[in-house]
């Protein structure tokens, strides 16, 4: 039989759905998964792809059905199984094949692979991919960290199967070792943001305004045709639109508030604290998550405080339109910050990362894609992009316009006794940010009192104390 040129490992949600967007681009791919039930089951949806899919029982036999040099995706959970299917690679593998990993690894595991891998002759990538199941199947977004020259030999196949915006792949080489998967960790850190900023939005439309999940989902519908169009506003209102079978009610009215999560958002605000960037809407987004899950403990204080009765103040079409605008502010201060973390990690790892790039890969295929996007891969291109997006001339000008929607929102919300974390994170940030004389003078001075930590003067160099003597 021919060989194939690829080969695949894991043939879950994400494996099964690239391994047949590889084959439809004309590329023979080997399969592989450790339950053989589900090679068998891929083979059999496969449908006219069929005879482009080599099953494969075993490692070995994925091995020896592609052809060297030899590609192979491994696309499995991430952690401990990446290492296990490494671990099973390396064997059967010689000199020039490539692994590549393509699940949501954390950049600190892709780096120590790269050096476990170093010097042992194979080539290894770390690859971010977004997009869920249908970016998969049809064109994600690829974020890849290694070599120039290891991505060479996988540009051709990588830039086929990827989303295209006006034309352009949205794939790219972005870094050495865990560049692509630093990049894929904070472009889910700002999901993590934009969809919680989204659900505040809906829940004060919810709860401030009692508007029913059928009256809401016009609302998004309508943004998305504005400067929220994005495929996460998009899909807000085909999920508020959605019933359920069971029992003919909306089905967001049936769900859980329990938020899940798989560790990317954490990691990224993780790194944001490591590298010294605040990354406060990332923050408050996993923080909402996190608190979501509690839900006997909430139920239990909602009783002990009384559930929330207040209503969003204001006139509804005014509120409305401070809404979509304090959404739109907010989405900027969390990708200032998303952007500002990546600068941070470019310049610590010295991965000299192309931010316009980034911008331009995220457009189409991936979960955070946006026309906004296009506006920010513009403002970059002209830019230093080590420069905070709130201070790119484009965004200071958009960002004045907005934030007094956002301030009012925030504040009527805090007056309603409506959660908004990320929103009000993001405010707090812009305000912050923006702030010439901030009051950690006072903090410094404090400081000093108690542990003679010193204080630099507005008026003169060097270390000081203060006047406090032994009050400390
Ligand atoms: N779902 C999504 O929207 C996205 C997911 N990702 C990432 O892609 C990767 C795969 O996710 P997804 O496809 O959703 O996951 P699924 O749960 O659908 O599939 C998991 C796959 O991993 C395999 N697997 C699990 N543990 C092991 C192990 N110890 N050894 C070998 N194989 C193992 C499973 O094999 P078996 O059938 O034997 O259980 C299965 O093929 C993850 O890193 C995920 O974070 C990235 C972008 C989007
Ligand atoms: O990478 C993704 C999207 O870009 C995956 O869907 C990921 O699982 C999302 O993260 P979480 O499960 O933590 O919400």
């Amino acid at each position: 039989m021919e060989k194939a040129e690829i080969g695949l490992i894991g043939l879950g949600t994400m494996g099964s759905n690239l391994a047949l967007n590889i084959a439809e681009k004309g590329h023979r791919i080997a399969v592989f998964n450790r339950t053989p039930a589900r090679t068998q089951a891929f083979v059999e949806s496969a449908g006219a792809l069929r005879d482009m899919v080599v099953p494969c029982g075993s490692i070995e036999e994925l091995a020896a059905a592609i052809r060297p040099p030899r590609p192979i995706i491994i696309m499995v959970l991430a952690g401990d199984p990446v290492d296990q299917q490494i671990a099973a690679l390396r064997p059967v593998l010689a000199a020039n094949d490539i692994i590549i990993d393509a699940g949501n690894a954390n950049f600190r595991d892709t780096m120590r692979r790269f050096k476990e891998l170093d010097g042992s002759g194979l080539t290894f990538i770390g690859m971010g991919v977004s997009g869920g199941e249908e970016g998969a199947r049809h064109g994600p977004s690829i974020m890849v960290g290694g070599t120039p020259e290891s991505y060479a030999r996988v540009e051709d196949v990588l830039t086929a199967i990827s989303a295209k915006y006006k034309g352009e792949p949205c794939a790219a080489w972005l870094g050495a070792n865990g560049a692509g998967h630093f990049v894929k960790t904070i472009h889910n850190g700002i999901e993590y943001a934009d969809m919680q900023m989204i659900a505040e939005i809906y829940g004060i439309l919810r709860d401030g305004l009692s508007m029913t999940p059928k009256q809401i989902a016009p609302v998004f519908a309508g943004w998305n045709k504005g400067r929220l169009e994005s495929y996460l506003i998009e899909i807000t209102a085909s999920v508020l639109e959605a019933d359920d079978p069971k029992t003919g009610k909306p089905v967001v009215d049936i769900i859980l508030d329990r938020a899940g999560q798989k560790g990317t958002g954490k990691w990224s605000v993780i790194e944001a604290q490591q590298l010294g960037i605040p990354a406060t809407a990332i923050e408050a987004a996993v923080a909402a998550r996190v608190l979501s899950s509690m839900k006997d403990e909430r139920l239990a204080a909602e009783k002990a405080y009384g559930a929330n009765t207040l209503k969003f103040a204001g006139n509804k079409d005014e509120v409305l339109g401070d809404l979509e605008l304090a959404l739109f502010a907010g989405k900027i201060a969390a990708y200032a910050q998303g952007f500002a973390v990546m600068a941070g990690a470019s310049k610590e790892f010295g991965w000299n990362l192309p931010m316009p790039t980034i911008a331009k890969i995220w457009r189409a295929g991936c979960i955070i894609r946006s026309q906004f996007l296009d506006t920010i891969a513009e403002a970059f291109g002209k830019a230093d992009p080590s420069t905070n997006l709130l201070m790119v001339p484009a965004f200071v000008e958009i960002m004045g316009k907005a934030h007094p929607s956002l301030r009012r929102v925030v504040a009527r919300a805090a007056e309603a006794g409506l959660p908004v974390p990320a929103l009000s994170s993001a405010l707090a940030y812009f305000d912050g940010y923006r702030q010439g004389r901030g009051s950690t003078d006072l903090t410094q001075a404090q400081r000093d009192f108690f542990g003679a930590h010193g204080f630099e003067r507005i008026d003169e160099p060097g270390a000081h104390h203060g006047p406090w003597g032994s009050g400390s």
